[in-house]
């Protein structure tokens, strides 16, 4: 099976691209999705950040993401703490994933993470897709979907490499600064390069 990572950066529009890819048939895993997976009411996950970050756990047992976001994104060592924790257990769950679809006999599978070359997952792989647009696109887009001041969002850009220095790994780019047509045509070609790669 071949395996390709599917990355950008904060609100670049990999969600956007990896539904794109999804309509086309592609089997794309969300290590955003597995990171919630992990910290699910009763996991070893929840019971290992609660102990580390007291008064994130809500009164109903789920984890306050907002709480754990504000402390994470404000300090460099908090969100070390924080990566340390579930990181490996990220890439464990989708190890196992990726071998069930592997069993299946899916050819090709997406790997759609934000942190792909932060943690030098990018290395060994098939290719990677890079979603790109200028960063002060990128900071509006945020702002407008998460409802963010300026500080909240340059601390969570600031936590992420910048897509510009992204692009010397990438294999394809998709720029995602035009409307969601130009940004489907781009993801048609690449689906093609991947199909005919095998
Ligand atoms: C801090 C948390 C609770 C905030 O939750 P929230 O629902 O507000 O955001 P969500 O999880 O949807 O992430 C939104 C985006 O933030 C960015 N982001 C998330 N975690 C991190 C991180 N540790 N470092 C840098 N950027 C991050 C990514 O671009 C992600 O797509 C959550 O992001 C988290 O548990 N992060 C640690 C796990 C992780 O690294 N996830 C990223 C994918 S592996
Ligand atoms: N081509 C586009 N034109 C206009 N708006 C767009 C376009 N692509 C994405 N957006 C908007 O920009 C925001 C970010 O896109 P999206 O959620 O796909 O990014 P993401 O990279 O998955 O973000 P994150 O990693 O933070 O979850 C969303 O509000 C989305 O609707």
């Amino acid at each position: 099976m071949r395996i390709y990572g599917l990355t950008g950066g904060i609100a670049s529009g990999k969600s956007t691209v990896s539904q794109m890819l999804r309509e086309l048939g592609a089997h794309v895993l969300d290590a955003d999705a597995i990171a919630r997976e992990v910290v699910e009411p009763g996991t070893l996950g929840l019971a290992e950040v609660g102990a580390r970050f007291p008064g994130v756990i809500g009164p109903d047992g789920r984890l306050d993401r907002a709480k754990l976001g504000a402390r994470v994104f404000a300090d460099p060592a908090e969100r070390a703490a924080l990566n340390a924790l579930l990181h490996p257990r990220i890439r464990e769950a989708f190890l196992e994933k990726t071998q069930a679809l592997a069993a299946q006999g899916v050819a090709r599978v997406l790997y759609d993470a934000p942190l792909l070359i932060e943690n030098g997952l990018h290395v060994g792989l098939d290719g990677v897709v890079l979603v790109w647009v200028p960063r002060d696109l990128q900071k509006a887009r945020l702002k407008a979907r998460d409802g963010l001041e300026d500080t909240g969002a340059e601390a969570r850009l600031a936590a992420q490499l910048p897509l510009d220095a992204k692009r010397e790994h990438a294999t394809w780019i998709i720029d995602n600064t035009g409307d969601r047509e130009a940004t489907r045509a781009q993801v048609q070609e690449v689906w093609r390069a991947l199909l005919a790669r095998g």
